[in-house]
């Protein structure tokens, strides 16, 4: 066929970093603390509800409502009217997706036209962008930049936005900005102030603020996540992106939300309803039994989101501990699944004649899968192509593992640190 196929609004984009490299760690086998998927099951309560909806009669394995199972939506604006203080309409302020991708790209397609600008915080997750210029809009790039007198082991605190910079970036043109908080690769909790700084700035230049919130029960060591719809004047003007298979340790089922006010999630549902249309119905049941459950017993120690984050600190923190053991210098996160260590003090020979024109750590990683049987994800692939030169220097690893499975990439990592 001679004639062109693709349509124009997918180039460009088309090489995916989870593709290529979950492909490349399973081809060689590799300990995986790349992409972000917990190596263990999901709390029992909410297996069995998912069994339970199963054998629950033909229902659950047939069509339920559109915008999102009755019971899930039900129980999520029960759930988050609570943390939010304010009263959300299960009918109107929520849309069901599948997995927070879904949401995001609802959001995207609904409210960003050609010409419109979209300020993005980087490092960020890497499909925002794509998504954005899907949709026709301009990104305008705004880096998260480390700040002085740092002390000798990072924290993701250390990574702060610039006030002036931040109020640069909007124009008559801006009609969104993303924030992600915890961040994913850098564990950043965006603060009140820095929220507020935001806020204030979406209000003055009416800017619409899609705030992707999939970690937000993963703060560690007192660090608290703050919901920037819950702000004075922000309610109106949030789309919050929210995930079952992060909240849950449930990333296969693929559920996620989009919540907001009525009147912007009118539109995102009118992309849903003209694409994906529907999510799995028995999936959302359990997930709204296991919202429901943790409704019942919030805040107390048989909390699961109280629980999976005391769990994951002390992984956690053995992960900082190994990094450091070796020469790498982690970046401790305050947040999220994440962390991210400067490799600038490692000198290896990365001969690899086919990865001599790709950015420094993308080389680093696929020799550390390739000779040394390590899955890591590098950092780079958080930047724009505009951006990625200037941070190359980092690679990502994930520590939401079995302790079997750091231990595994520990004994990788010292016997490579002790061959030296
Ligand atoms: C910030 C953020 N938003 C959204 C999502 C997607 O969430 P869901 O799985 O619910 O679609 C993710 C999942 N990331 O997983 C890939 C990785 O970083 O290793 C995410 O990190």
């Amino acid at each position: 066929m001679s004639r062109k196929l693709h349509a124009r609004r997918i180039e460009g984009i088309d090489k995916n970093i989870w593709v290529e490299f979950s492909q490349l760690a399973a081809d060689y086998k590799a300990v995986n603390l790349g992409q972000g998927f917990p190596d263990f099951s999901p709390p029992h309560f909410i297996q069995e509800a998912f069994c339970k909806a199963l054998n629950g009669g033909f229902s659950k394995h047939q069509y339920t409502r559109a915008f999102g199972h009755p019971n899930l939506v039900k129980i999520l604006a029960k759930f988050f009217s609570r943390i939010v203080g304010r009263e959300i309409d299960p009918m109107e302020d929520i849309l069901v997706s599948v997995g927070a991708y879904q949401a995001l790209f609802c959001t995207f397609q609904a409210l960003i036209d050609e010409g419109d600008e979209v300020i993005i915080v980087e490092p960020f997750f890497d499909c925002y962008q794509p998504m954005v210029m899907m949709a026709g809009g301009t990104t305008c790039l705004l880096d998260l930049r480390l700040k002085e007198g740092c002390g000798p082991v990072l924290s993701s605190a250390d990574w702060v936005l610039s006030p002036e910079e931040l109020a640069s970036k909007f124009s008559p043109r801006t009609k969104a900005i993303v924030i992600n908080t915890p961040n994913n690769p850098l564990g950043k909790v965006y603060q009140q102030e820095e929220l507020h700084m935001i806020a204030d700035l979406c209000i003055k230049h009416d800017v619409i603020c899609i705030s992707d919130e999939v970690y937000e029960w993963l703060t560690y060591d007192g660090t608290k996540h703050v919901k920037i719809a819950s702000l004075p004047g922000m309610w109106e003007r949030t789309v919050t992106i929210g995930s079952a298979g992060k909240t849950f340790s449930a990333t296969g089922w693929k559920v996620g939300w989009a919540m907001g006010p009525g009147h912007i999630l009118k539109h995102l549902k009118t992309v849903h309803q003209n694409s994906v249309y529907h999510c799995a119905t028995a999936a959302q049941e359990a997930v709204a039994v296991g919202f429901q459950r943790e409704y019942d017993v919030f805040g107390t120690e048989g909390s699961y989101f109280q629980q999976l984050p005391k769990h994951l600190h002390e992984k956690r923190l053995r992960l900082a501990d190994c990094l450091k053991s070796v020469g790498l210098k982690p970046v401790l996160p305050q947040g999220g699944y994440f962390m991210i260590a400067d490799i600038s003090n490692l000198n290896v020979d990365l001969a690899d004649p086919s990865t001599k024109d790709e950015p420094y750590d993308y080389r680093f990683v696929k020799w550390l899968i390739k000779e040394k049987g390590l899955a890591t994800i590098p950092v780079s692939a958080f930047f724009s192509p505009e951006h990625k030169d200037e941070f190359q220097k980092y690679i990502r690893f994930c520590f939401v593992k079995e302790d079997s499975t750091l231990q595994a990439a520990e004994d990788i990592l010292r016997q490579w640190s002790d061959s030296k």
